[in-house]
């Protein structure tokens, strides 16, 4: 059988504590094998502003999987055109490595929007969507609510993001607890978000 892989797509500017139990738990207690996060240079619904260099973002995510065997990063958009659509990587991901099924996994604030990624239904045709519950406004598409790719899953709700922890460390506010200790290490030396 071929190893189940679960991508988990982001800025991770910074990763925090909310990636991080989402994607152990998906790896833990799922039919995935691995979790693997996948850096994005640039999503395409995003700005650019604030967005720490690729290679910081890559070691932060790195330091913070270090103790979590099913978890990986990967560096694979890098070397991809920008902004980074998700179905251009999937493709190559799955050239490269025929020997794995992968699967996507998104928080729900991401299936709000999903109709509106580049070649949503090709991706929702071949691959399983994890959706992790997120407190957000707006409706989730009728058509994704049942649809058989789509799974939602139980990881646990927290109401924690990467841009309150920008926001927070520029007002010298506390948060170390929403980040591994490795990763607030990192960002603190190397005076980020300030
Ligand atoms: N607290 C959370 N609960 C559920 N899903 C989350 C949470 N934080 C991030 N995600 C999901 O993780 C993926 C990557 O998120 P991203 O790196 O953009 O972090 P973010 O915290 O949403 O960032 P920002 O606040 O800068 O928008 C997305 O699919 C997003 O929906
Ligand atoms: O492929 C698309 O059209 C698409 C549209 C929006 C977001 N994405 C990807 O989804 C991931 C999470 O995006 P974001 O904006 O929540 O950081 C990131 O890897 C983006 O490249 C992809």
């Amino acid at each position: 059988m071929k190893k189940n892989i679960g991508l988990y797509f982001g800025s991770f500017n910074p990763i925090h504590i909310g990636h991080l139990i989402i994607a152990n738990y998906l790896a833990e207690f799922t039919d995935l094998d691995e979790v693997w996060l996948v850096i994005s240079p640039q999503s395409p619904f995003k700005k650019k502003a604030s967005l720490l260099e690729n290679h910081h973002r890559y070691e932060l995510v790195y330091r913070a999987l270090e103790n979590f065997d099913k978890l990986k990063a990967s560096n694979i958009e890098f070397d991809l055109p920008t902004p980074n659509y998700t179905s251009k990587t999937l493709a190559v991901l799955a050239e490269k490595h025929p020997e794995y099924s992968f699967n996507l996994i998104m928080g729900e604030d991401n299936l709000r929007s999903f109709h509106k990624w580049k070649n949503y239904e090709f991706i929702l045709e071949n691959h399983k969507i994890y959706v992790c519950p997120r407190l957000g406004d707006g409706k989730i598409n009728e058509d994704f609510q049942s649809h058989k790719n789509i799974h939602f899953t139980n990881t646990p709700i927290m109401h924690i993001s990467a841009s309150l922890i920008r926001d927070s460390i520029q007002k010298s506010k506390n948060i170390r607890p929403m980040l591994p200790n490795a990763v607030w290490q990192y960002i603190d030396e190397m005076n980020f978000y300030r």
